[in-house]
């Protein structure tokens, strides 16, 4: 088993993002977002963007799980949706590259075959983002070296909870031969401690840690 996975078991990943509409968009403060993440105990991040990545690797060591958020025309996928934006990844010292491996079309018809493939030529590890447990079943038969429950809630055929999906996050670590990551919407640390007792590898904590606006806005919101 390669060591990133010794390395974030039973650990938390921070995601630090924001994207250019987002008010700490900067690499330097992605920078200083991760290391305070370090400080608090995070075993590795999640970041977008080759800019933030570098600036992340160089600051904290830690291991990156990178992505690039980037819109196409043709279809509704944006986490890592094509070559170039491999591409891009394959530029930085990521250690995985999360892709969007939900059952919806890629722009300009690319296969996710084709974009793993990559990935794995150039030693890099595949974490799969999907919504549904029939999503991980199928990314783990296409040789993803994990699978992490990012997108539930975010296609149209997911359910739309509040929050964590629990339920998908325990059935996928049953079944699965890979590792399975907790990932969305999980706002406080019982919910971590939840879904780390459901059996997950590992679990994922964006915005209740580096959204500040989103932490306002929950704090704002009982006055
Ligand atoms: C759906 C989507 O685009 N999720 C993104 C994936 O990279 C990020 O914006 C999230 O912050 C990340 O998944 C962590 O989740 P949460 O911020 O809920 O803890």
């Amino acid at each position: 088993m390669h060591p990133f996975f010794e390395q974030v078991k039973g650990k938390l990943i921070v995601s630090c993002q924001a994207l250019a509409d987002e008010p700490l968009h900067s690499a330097f403060i992605m920078g200083r977002m991760a290391l305070a993440a370090k400080e608090g105990g995070a075993a590795a991040i999640r970041a977008q963007g080759t800019d933030d990545i570098k600036e992340i690797k160089k600051v904290t060591g830690l291991p990156v799980i990178g992505l690039i958020k980037r819109n196409y025309a043709d279809s509704e996928i944006y986490i890592t949706s094509t070559m170039r934006e491999v591409e891009e990844l394959l530029s930085t010292p990521c250690e995985m590259i999360a892709l969007d491996m939900t059952d919806r079309l890629r722009p300009n018809g690319e296969k996710v075959e084709t974009l793993i493939e990559k990935i794995h030529e150039a030693g890099r590890l595949v974490l799969a983002d999907i919504s549904t447990y029939e999503e991980g079943k199928a990314a783990e038969k296409f040789g993803v070296d994990a699978v992490s429950t990012t997108l539930s809630g975010y296609t149209s055929y997911s359910p739309q909870i509040e929050g964590p999906d629990y339920a998908l996050a325990a059935r996928l670590s049953s079944d699965l031969l890979v590792p399975a990551f907790g990932e969305g919407r999980i706002h406080t640390p019982e919910d971590l401690k939840r879904m780390m007792e459901l059996g997950v590898w590992s679990a994922i904590v964006g915005s209740a840690i580096t959204r500040p606006q989103l932490i306002t806005k929950d704090f704002a919101r009982v006055l």
